[in-house]
């Protein structure tokens, strides 16, 4: 038995005088137990709809869903009890009440003994390292610690899969590197775990697999480390003021994939490792002085990895 079987699975949005938004179509996907599966995509690509359909707090207008084998339609009770989820934000917190309050609160609506949630309410907000503010009101946190509590109230439940969904919006990276050890204790523990996340970097440094989303549709499940080298590959670089006669010969270094300007800012993107170091070589040769490397977005990867072999890109 898997954590998660999806297959076929479909939702759609009815819109006022329009055709219905579709949100997911025959989408498939299985997470076997124990695994820390990503769900890489961009915004609308369908994946706190997803979410919001493991954890049954949305049906689906076709196809299934399982979790631990249960049918989130057909034994939502049974579901319930096996998934705890965190989507990001704010949402979902009791800004009046500590944040102890806040977890007593969820434990009770799992039906937990009070001693078994003031446990591992003690435990949690150890664990997220909020102790020292437990009796505070959530409303006077900042955003960084209502998102661990986020993370707490989705923990409370003490469940087999925990779903993430963009959690680390955000986050300071200290914050964020803390989140990705937390992620390897849940895993550690049996737990497994589905995030949703549009940073690549996440997906590379959490994941055991990755499931690449868009326009509601799986297009590929892939390993971490091939969307690591997607990063080393498909860099670019950001130059400001770049003198003419050296615009062209940077798209001869090996690996220039394309050179645009626009007013004073030119961008080179690459497609291999080390491109990109050849290119900032070149430019500082040529005396520019203002100049960035970056990561490439998801859009520019889907369209030059998955667009290559032909899956729907929008
Ligand atoms: N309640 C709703 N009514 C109508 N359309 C909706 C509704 N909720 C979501 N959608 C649409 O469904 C599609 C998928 O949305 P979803 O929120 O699942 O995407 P997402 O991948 O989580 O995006 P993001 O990264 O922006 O959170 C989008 O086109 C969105 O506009």
């Amino acid at each position: 038995m898997d954590a998660v079987e999806v297959a076929g699975l479909g939702r759609e949005y009815a819109r006022r005088r329009q055709p219905p938004r579709v949100a997911l179509a025959g989408f498939d996907l299985t997470v076997p137990v124990g695994e820390v599966h990503g769900l890489l995509g961009p915004n609308g690509a369908g994946k706190t709809t997803l979410c919001k359909i493991l954890s049954t707090v949305l049906l689906p207008t076709s196809g299934t869903a399982r979790v631990f084998g249960r049918d989130v339609v057909t034994d939502t009770k049974a579901v319930r009890t096996l998934v705890g989820v965190v989507f990001g934000g704010e949402r979902g917190l009791y800004g009046r009440l500590t944040a102890r309050q806040n977890l007593l609160y969820w434990s009770a609506l799992y039906r937990q003994p009070r001693a078994v949630g003031r446990a591992r309410a003690d435990r949690l907000l150890e664990r997220l390292g909020l102790t020292g503010r437990a009796d505070e009101r959530v409303e006077t946190f900042s955003r960084g610690m209502k998102q661990r509590l986020h993370l707490a109230r989705g923990l409370v439940g003490d469940p087999r899969l925990v779903i993430l969904d963009e959690p680390t919006v955000g986050m300071d990276p200290v914050a964020a590197k803390d989140f990705r050890s937390l992620v390897r204790e849940l895993r550690d523990e049996g737990r497994t775990v589905l995030i949703t996340t549009h940073d690549m970097a996440e997906a590379e440094a959490v994941c055991d697999r990755v499931s690449l989303i868009d326009g509601g549709k799986l297009l590929a499940t892939e390993d971490p480390r091939t969307i690591g080298g997607w990063l080393t590959k498909y860099e670019r670089v950001v130059a400001e003021d770049v003198p003419r006669e050296v615009l062209a010969s940077l798209s001869s270094v090996p690996g220039v994939r394309g050179v645009s300007t626009e007013d004073r800012t030119t961008v080179v993107e690459t497609e291999a490792r080390g491109a990109a170091g050849a290119v900032v070589q070149a430019l500082v040769r040529a005396g520019v002085t203002t100049m960035s490397t970056g990561r490439p977005s998801l859009a520019d990867v889907y369209l030059h990895v998955i667009g290559d072999r032909g899956s729907v890109v929008r």
